[in-house]
């Protein structure tokens, strides 16, 4: 495969480079209870070799920053940045910024579970600033996800919080950010040159589209799966086989920057 022109352009210049990684699904292997998703045995090494050569390494996600922290083992990589809650909140260097909980989350916490009260299998999740369902240990995942839309989006309307949908999941989150603002305004803020993003969900679709709308060379990484999106895997330059892929990526990015 030719090397994409964002990926020259980070190989040739990595001290302007970006690099942003989604966590669940990207840096850790997809797995059926939320709580029991862990980095990839490789990442937190490889994200620290990254680290020390590039401009920034930001994990952008849409779990709680402190969880992907600990998930991540991140507080051990010097100098990476973690955007939790879809750009929320904001972990660095031990510290962790947020803004008050949106005012309908105490709603949301008390009715959601009542949406999947007898469905066997279906998980409710509270992350604090947002709360979710999950169909995965479902006997029908997507089926039983189908039919909680509507449901789940008459209850986000009610409490003004967004619907965000994932990987047997439905998210009820603060409206007003996404991953690409997140990482937009952060490529701003870092003076970045180049930028590579690398995700495997429906919600790293705004972030592919910010590295097409900074205007910097930059490429997108689609982390495929078994259960691989194809509206956006249609949205990389580069596909790689999941996880374990991504850190072959990351290793060879970081083996080539330190020829
Ligand atoms: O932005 P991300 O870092 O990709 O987080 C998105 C959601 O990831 C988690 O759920 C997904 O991963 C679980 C663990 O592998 C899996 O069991 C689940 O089916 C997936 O949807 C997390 O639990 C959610 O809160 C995140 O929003």
């Amino acid at each position: 495969m030719e090397t994409p022109e964002g990926l020259r352009a980070i190989l040739a210049d990595p001290a302007g480079a970006v690099i942003g990684l989604d966590f669940d699904g990207t840096l850790s292997p997809i797995v059926p209870d939320p709580d029991a998703a862990r980095i990839h045995p490789r990442g937190p090494e490889l994200l620290a070799r990254l680290g020390g050569r590039v401009r920034a390494v930001a994990v952008v996600t849409g779990r709680p920053a402190a969880t992907a922290v600990e998930y991540g083992s991140l507080a051990e990589v010097p100098g990476v940045v973690v955007l939790g809650h879809y750009g929320l909140e904001r972990w660095e260097a031990g510290t962790l910024t947020a803004p008050p909980v949106h005012p309908g989350l105490d709603r949301a916490r008390a009715e959601l579970p009542r949406l999947i009260e007898g469905v066997a299998g279906a998980r409710f999740e509270d992350k604090e600033r947002s709360v979710a369902v999950h169909t995965r240990g479902t006997a029908e995942p997507q089926a039983t996800l189908e039919a909680l839309r509507d449901p789940v989006a008459k209850l986000a309307a009610e409490v003004g919080l967004a619907v965000e949908p994932g990987k047997f999941v439905l998210e009820l989150r603060p409206p007003g950010t996404d991953k690409g603002a997140a990482l937009g305004a952060f490529l701003a803020e870092r003076g970045a040159r180049s930028v590579l993003f690398a995700g495997d969900d429906l919600g790293d679709l705004a972030a592919f589209a910010a590295v097409r709308a900074s205007g910097l060379p930059g490429v997108t990484v689609f982390s495929g799966s078994a259960e691989a999106s194809a509206e956006v895997a249609a949205q990389a330059d580069i596909v790689v086989d999941g996880p374990e892929g991504v850190m072959d990526l990351l290793a060879s990015i970081a083996d080539a920057i330190e020829r």
